[in-house]
């Protein structure tokens, strides 16, 4: 029985994780794919740290060139993250005729097209499950299971470290630094992880949906971004009072005027199935012409659920070695369709905010809501202390620019103190 030989670039969280479930499979995977696997060389920049994870630290690599330049290597798999010298290795590894496997979705989100040309040109696999929602199968299934459909929306919560701290936060009365220290620790943040609190790493996985799903290239820059650090335990508190829950959303609609792709934190109602997604879950809802709305739920991050997707990857590009049928599922985007402007996107909003306390303040804020053809659904008063009042608005749904151009003349009011949140609302109110 044929040997295929693999490298692995990378043993951090998620490269050990594929170390472990290679070596927990290696009796199984002949039987699965029709072949061996050998895991020959992996590729880190210190040996030292790195040697006590492996039962043969003798693999251990600091040389590329030595993996590109290895005739039997027939497989790269790239788990060290960031962009360079990550592109580059690829790049290289396709040239020379080896199948990849990557979860860089940083990478994916802004160099996809150059990879993806690469792949065609060479035939060969680049696959990379493990890029969006860490264990939950979603890109195979919207490559392949779901090809039959024209998909109109794909939306959820794909970031596990801001839904940790942001359940930590509700139920455990969490503060948001604690909460992250914790994350970091299960392996769920980015090696910086600003990417994950500030919503880039959502926005990362929204571009490489859409475009999967729209058949259209998106990239990070066309994704509206926004992240969770200005969330409060007030504003989660009085979403709960109001039956709702925060969450980092990532949106990706095909809509007549364009694709609207935005990552935003926003209250769900709690009956919602997303609303019940907890710590470091991730749920992914597509929704098909024939298949009408489905449901992917699972571990987005994480050393073992993320193997498990970067090892299902390493099996199917040994099966299509096997079978002969290396780069059978190419990049999909035959389409180019324009993007929505964020301006053009409706949604309702919450609005908390400090002001005076004294009669003809709220009038004044309702009066500048009605210039903008902004209604208001709900206007609460909160408390007050001495002359301040803490008001709520929750608007009907509006366009983003009367909501935006409201909220410019409410901030320079006098009698405004202070514009404490203002969070998205999703769905109907
Ligand atoms: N953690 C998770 O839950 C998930 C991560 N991902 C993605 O998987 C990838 C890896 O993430 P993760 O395992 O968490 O990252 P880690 O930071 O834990 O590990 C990175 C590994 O890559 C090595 N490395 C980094 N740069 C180089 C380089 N230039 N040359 C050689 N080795 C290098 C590091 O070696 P050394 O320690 O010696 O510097 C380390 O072993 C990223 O793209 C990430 O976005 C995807 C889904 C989930
Ligand atoms: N940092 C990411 C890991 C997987 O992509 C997350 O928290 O979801
Ligand atoms: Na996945």
């Amino acid at each position: 029985m044929e040997t295929v030989k693999i490298a692995l670039l990378g043993l951090g969280t998620v490269g050990t994780g594929v170390y472990k479930v290679l070596k927990a499979q290696q009796e199984e995977i002949p039987h699965k794919v029709g072949a061996k696997i050998q895991l020959k060389k992996v590729l880190v920049r210190n040996t030292e740290k790195a040697s006590r994870k492996l039962d043969d630290p003798s693999i251990l690599m600091t040389e590329w060139k030595s993996i590109l330049e290895d005739p039997e290597i027939s497989i790269v798999v790239e788990v060290m993250g960031g962009i360079e010298p990550a592109r580059r290795y690829i790049l290289d590894a396709l040239h020379a005729g080896k199948s990849v496997v990557t979860a860089n979705k940083d990478l994916l989100a802004s160099h996809g097209k150059e990879l993806m040309d690469a792949a065609a040109e060479t035939k060969s696999d680049l696959l990379f499950e493990a890029a969006v929602a860490g264990g939950i199968p979603i890109i195979r299934p919207l490559k392949e299971c779901l090809a039959g459909n024209h998909i109109s929306e794909v939306m959820g919560i794909v970031n596990g470290t801001t839904n940790f701290i942001l359940t930590k936060m509700a139920e455990e009365g969490m503060e948001f630094q604690e909460a992250l220290a914790l994350a970091t620790e299960l392996g769920y943040a980015e090696a910086d992880p600003t990417a994950d609190i500030e919503g880039l790493d959502a926005a990362r996985k929204v571009a490489i949906l859409a475009s999967i799903a729209f058949h259209s290239r998106v990239t990070f820059d066309d994704v509206y971004t926004e992240g969770i650090t200005k969330i409060t335990a007030t504003d989660i508190r009085y979403a709960r009072e109001m039956g709702r829950d925060i969450k980092l959303l990532g949106v990706a609609k095909e809509t007549p005027e364009g694709i609207e792709a935005r990552v935003q934190p926003m209250l769900i109602p709690s009956t919602h199935p997303l609303a019940s997604v907890r710590d470091s879950f991730n749920a992914v809802f597509v929704h098909g012409d024939a298949v009408d709305d489905t449901m992917f739920y699972g571990r987005g991050a994480g050393e073992l659920p993320t193997a498990s997707a970067v090892v299902g990857d390493i099996l199917d590009a040994v099966r299509n070695m096997v079978f002969g049928c290396r780069g059978r599922i190419g990049c999909t985007c035959y389409k180019e369709i324009p993007l929505k402007k964020m301006e053009d996107i409706s949604c309702a909003y919450f609005l908390r905010m400090q002001v005076e306390n004294r009669s003809g303040v709220l009038a004044n804020i309702a009066g500048v809501f009605g210039n903008n053809c902004v209604s208001i659904a709900q206007i609460i008063q909160k408390g007050k202390k001495k002359d301040r009042a803490e008001i709520v608005v929750i608007t009907d749904e509006v366009k983003e620019k009367n909501f935006q151009d409201s909220l410019a003349v409410i901030s320079g009011m006098s009698t405004v103190k202070e514009i404490s949140s203002m969070i998205r609302v999703y769905g109907q109110i």
